[in-house]
């Protein structure tokens, strides 16, 4: 394994493992996988790049920095020669972390003097430019993100938000030495007296640039974006050959599942209600367990092979309403376990396409499938929309997933990722 990576969610795993596995047009990405967790044994020997998913993004810090060294730890032994610490395009993160405690944890475990900050990911509008972070045409600040529930983004200036996380210093790499070029780049960081570098990037090109100063660094961090150029350095020197996505996908029966309450998943479910069937959850009658996996089963069953949907998905007034009620904490873990369940009865039942939607959702269920499949390891297929691939699992009876962010994803995401699968355009 020559890159591994480190995500802090199942769908920013499954979003830079697609772009490792594309790599550069024409120049081809590597042989990728992507694990639910820290694997057990040793990844197979065919894999280039080994993305480690983990659940870090808004747990306690201490449980973010321990997992983290441990997919660390795993990764090294696997061969790895540079680590990418992958987070949010929009910086998911609080004043505490864990953006800055699991960076500065990992540079110290690897002894990385200078470490580069860039979440840009310009193919879904979200760019760097003078240190801030914009959505769009749009701060951050401003973006919507100000009142996610768990890590409510109000400071668009990168470089102020991850000072109050790390106690390592935090400067800057301006636009205006990106579009130099990768030397003058690699000039800068050199040169730098801070340890954090937050480096400006607009389009994929500078991204490129980035990457290519990147080469021989032993850690990376940043969204799926900085991950654009980082396969080609080691075709370029020999390391690897070029590769392209070849999960081959799958088809049979389907399912949907949607824990994501994010306004692109709501619109997306409010596109497929127009010719398919689903099912809301009613999440209080979860809560006191007169709604169980059961009743999902029963309506997917009866309404396989027309795109079945289920979901959870409500209105940002109706999740706060349920959490003041039942605590926020408890309805995650209930809904995950339920999504979860449900899943696990459907690789029982012979289901081989399911579609889920949600960062946290998409934990569980892939864990879940993983589990129940025996099967760790996810390969990666086609992109159905700019960062989410078609993944495949298992040898014999394999189960194609699709794990998308809550914000990614066009209209008829969830009718376009079931037709994927099955190789259709
Ligand atoms: N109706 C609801 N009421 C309250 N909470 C809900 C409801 N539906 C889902 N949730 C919770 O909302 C959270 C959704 O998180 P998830 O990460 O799956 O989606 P997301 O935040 O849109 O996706 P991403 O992390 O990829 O941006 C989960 O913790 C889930 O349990
Ligand atoms: O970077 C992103 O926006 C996504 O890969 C993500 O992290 C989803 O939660």
């Amino acid at each position: 394994m020559l890159i591994g990576v480190i995500a802090d969610d199942f769908t920013g795993g499954s979003d830079v493992a697609n772009t490792l596995a594309k790599g550069v047009d024409a120049e081809g990405g590597l042989r990728t996988a992507q694990y639910p967790g820290v694997p057990t044994g040793a990844a197979a020997s065919d894999i280039d790049a080994g993305i480690v998913s983990l659940k870090s993004r808004s747990n306690a810090v201490e449980d973010a920095v321990s997992e983290s060294l441990e997919a660390l730890g795993w990764l090294l032994d696997q061969g790895c020669k540079q680590i990418l610490f992958k987070y949010c395009s929009t910086f998911d993160s609080t004043p505490k972390g864990n953006i800055g405690p699991v960076a500065d944890a990992l540079s110290a475990a690897l002894d990385a003097q200078r470490v580069v900050v860039c979440p840009a990911f310009p193919a879904t509008g979200r760019t760097v430019y003078q240190g801030h972070l914009f959505v769009g045409d749009v701060l951050l600040s401003e973006s919507g993100m100000q009142n996610h529930p768990l890590t409510p983004m109000t400071d668009p200036d990168l470089r102020r938000w991850l000072r109050q996380q790390t106690k390592n210093s935090v400067g800057h790499v301006p636009l205006s030495t990106v579009s130099m070029g990768s030397e003058q780049v690699r000039a800068a960081i050199v040169g730098a007296s801070e340890k954090f570098l937050v480096a400006d990037a607009v389009t994929d090109q500078h991204l490129l640039i980035l990457a290519e100063a990147l080469q021989g660094a032993s850690l990376v961090t940043g969204g799926s974006g900085i991950a654009l150029g980082l396969p080609r350095n080691f075709i370029r020197n020999g390391m690897a050959e070029p590769n392209a996505p070849t999960a081959e996908g799958t088809s049979g029966p389907e399912a949907i599942l949607a824990g994501s309450c994010s306004g692109a998943t709501r619109g997306q479910l409010a596109e497929h209600q127009k010719s398919h069937p689903t099912f809301a959850i009613d999440v209080p009658g979860v809560m006191n367990d007169t709604i169980t996996k059961d009743d999902l089963l029963t309506f997917i069953v009866d309404n396989t092979g027309n795109a079945p949907l289920i979901y959870s998905s409500g209105t940002p007034k109706e999740v706060k309403d349920i959490q003041t009620k039942f605590g926020r904490e408890a309805v995650a873990t209930k809904l995950d376990d339920l999504f979860a369940d449900t899943a696990r009865a459907l690789v029982q039942r012979g289901y081989r396409r399911i579609v889920v939607a949600g960062g946290e959702t998409s934990g569980a269920v892939a864990q879940a499938v993983a589990d129940e499949l025996g099967a760790p390891a996810m390969r990666i297929g086609a992109e159905i929309d700019p960062g989410v691939p078609v993944l495949t699992l298992g040898d014999d009876q394999p189960i194609s997933l699709a794990l998308k962010s809550g914000n990614f994803g066009a209209p008829d995401f969830f009718t376009k990722a079931l037709r994927m699968m099955e190789g259709q355009k």
